[in-house]
């Protein structure tokens, strides 16, 4: 039977190309080389402020399953820091939004962040184990720390003025709670049956796809 040790680096392995296509998107690459359309960049600052406003009870979820059957107290610590860190986030998008002349109140949700959306719902459900919910967590956050590390990288031509976006979620504090995240993620799948096991596969595949939809969104005219 395969080893169970370090789940989440085998289906990196096996899901490479989906997950390149979430953590090096042209709307990534394009803020990386300074080629980014603002009006692109102001799409994504609107749309993200929705989509982080909807991880609040997600990751709520999450800390009431790690309450419930998490093992390791350490767990929950952990949690409530990302907990926090969303409440800075929004703080930020606020301050950030006024700086570009971006409207929140006024925002309407485009598909595919109605749907990431959805999707984040569906997941906070009782009926989804700890193992998986605490896997999509994982790559949601991880997706967006590779994605602005990326940006940061020694040559790249990310325009000053977005740097500091860059770096919220591409500083290495950030890359920490990432590394985190997945230790508690892998050691829960260890202990998980085939079934769960394959719950999480899927999860972590369906946060790529969605995290390509976002980005395809702020990318396009729509
Ligand atoms: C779409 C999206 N994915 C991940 C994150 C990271 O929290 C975010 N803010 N937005």
């Amino acid at each position: 039977m395969e080893g169970k040790s370090e789940m989440i680096a085998t289906w990196l392995k096996k899901h490479r190309l989906i997950y390149t296509g979430a953590t090096r998107h042209p709307f990534i690459l394009n803020i990386r080389d300074g080629s980014i359309d603002l009006s692109s960049f102001k799409r994504w600052l609107a749309q993200d402020y929705i989509f982080v406003r909807a991880s609040v009870p997600f990751v709520a979820s999450i800390l009431l399953k790690a309450w419930k059957e998490s093992d390791d107290s350490s767990d929950m610590d952990l949690i409530l820091s990302g907990m926090a860190a969303l409440n800075d986030e929004i703080a930020w998008f606020k301050s950030e939004a006024s700086k570009w002349g971006v409207a929140l109140h006024s925002v309407v949700p485009h598909k595919a962040n109605l749907d990431y959306c959805r999707f984040l719902e569906s997941v906070m459900s009782p009926d989804i184990e700890y193992a998986v919910a605490i896997t999509a967590f994982w790559a949601i956050e991880a997706v967006y720390q590779e994605s602005f590390a990326h940006c940061l990288e020694d040559g790249s031509r990310t325009p000053e003025e977005l740097k500091e976006t860059c770096q919220r979620w591409g500083n290495t504090g950030f890359g920490q709670f990432c590394r985190s995240l997945r230790n508690i993620a892998n050691r829960h799948l260890e202990k998980a049956s085939d079934d769960v096991l394959s719950k999480a596969e899927v999860i972590l595949i369906r946060v790529l796809e969605h995290e390509v939809e976002f980005w395809n969104m702020c990318s396009g005219e729509i």
